[in-house]
């Protein structure tokens, strides 16, 4: 018998430029001419029904006259979307129309079609470079960056999927325009997360500035933006594989996740997290990380900026805190869950130890309280 090492260490580097600004096609279109995707002439983009019309056929124009050629292939909007079916659809397009290993994805859109499309490009031909143009804030708050990339299934959300890096982010701010009131609303949960975890300034300026984020003024929404990729990242460029400290990002998404299901996405993500965060800093401040006061503020700030706070009556609570098990921080069977220390940290439970065993029953009384 003979035994061979595969010698295979390796040295890898995924960075990647975030670009924040209004209307970018132009910048993309020259970062393609730079060589951001090196010699590759031939683009898959991805987007959905509500952005095809809106940005993602311009962004086509500007960069079938660079040079280029691509398809477009869109798909029905929603996190209703966002499942294997969709994935394998796109990937057998793609097939019939000759993409192979020398082609690139470009995911424009929210955060369901960056999900799919980063997913799709890190098992394409075994792996494809693939660009983020994002369109929605809660892509740009979170989604876009940080290379979760995932699908839904039946049994339980973003269990299938791949940690893929893009090769760059876009966000342009100018597309929010266009959003629906409720995914804006939606992105500010996440925004309002990150404050919560990592910033009391920028809780603060939240509290300040709600109406003209919402009126699109220029400075706030570069403030929240900027504030968010940062956060974001900072955490990222630590522990991209989440080990640890990466679960902070997973704040007010053990009940928010499962809530999400639960409705059967009739909630949006950040509708979903939203309620999540209202029960998770009952939760800390049943616990002691924080005051009643602190979690007050924490469930004002969601409500004025126009988010749910209490669980839907529609909802199954028993289904829910079953549902709370297809989390991921799940360790041995038992319920875990990232706390607030205050406002702008979150409780370090030991060296890199972020999230905590809850047991059930105390999980279930939140759950029956809110
Ligand atoms: O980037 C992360 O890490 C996050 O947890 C950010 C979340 O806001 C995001 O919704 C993420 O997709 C949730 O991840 P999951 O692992 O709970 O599915
Ligand atoms: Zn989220």
């Amino acid at each position: 018998m003979s035994t061979f090492n595969v010698e295979l260490k390796k040295v890898v580097d995924d960075s990647y430029e975030i670009e924040i600004g209004y209307d970018l096609k132009n910048k993309l279109v020259s970062d393609l001419e730079k060589g951001l995707i090196g010699n590759i002439k031939k683009i898959a983009v991805i987007t959905d029904s509500n952005v095809r019309d809106l940005y993602a056929k311009e962004i086509c124009e500007a960069i079938v006259d660079a040079g280029y050629s691509l398809d477009l292939f869109v798909f029905a909007a929603g996190e209703k979307s966002k499942t294997r079916e969709t994935k394998a659809k796109i990937e057998d397009a793609m097939l019939e129309k000759g993409y192979r290993r020398d082609c690139a994805i470009l995911a424009i859109g929210g955060g369901v079609v960056s999900d799919l499309a980063g997913f799709l490009a890190g098992t394409f031909a075994r792996g494809v470079p693939f660009i983020n143009y994002s369109t929605t804030l809660l892509s740009a708050a979170d989604a876009s960056v940080g290379g979760k990339t995932a699908v839904d299934t039946p049994l339980a959300t973003n269990l299938i999927g791949l940690f893929n890096q893009p090769r760059k982010v876009y966000i342009d701010i100018e597309t929010w325009k266009s959003l629906p009131q409720r995914e804006l609303h939606s992105g500010m949960a996440e925004t309002i997360k990150h404050a919560c975890i990592r910033s009391n300034e920028m809780f603060l300026f939240l509290e300040q500035n709600m109406e003209d984020i919402y009126a699109l003024k220029k400075f706030p929404c570069e403030y929240i933006t900027e504030n968010n990729c940062q956060i974001k990242y900072q955490v990222v460029m630590k522990d991209e594989l989440e080990s640890g400290l990466r679960e902070i990002l997973n704040l007010g998404h053990t009940v928010g996740r499962a809530i999400e299901t639960v409705s059967d996405y009739r909630l949006l993500h950040g509708e979903a997290v939203s309620i999540g965060l209202a029960a998770e800093v009952l939760l800390a401040a049943r616990l002691g990380y924080m005051s009643e006061e602190e979690a007050d503020r924490v469930i004002a700030l969601c409500q004025k900026a126009g988010l749910p706070t209490r669980i839907p009556e529609y909802i199954d609570r028993e289904a829910l805190v079953r549902k709370l098990y297809t989390d991921k921080k799940v360790r041995d069977g038992k319920l875990r869950f990232v706390l607030q220390k205050g406002i702008g940290d979150v409780v370090e439970f030991g060296p890199n130890v972020y999230s905590t065993p809850i047991e059930e029953s105390v999980a279930r009384e939140i759950i029956m309280e809110l």
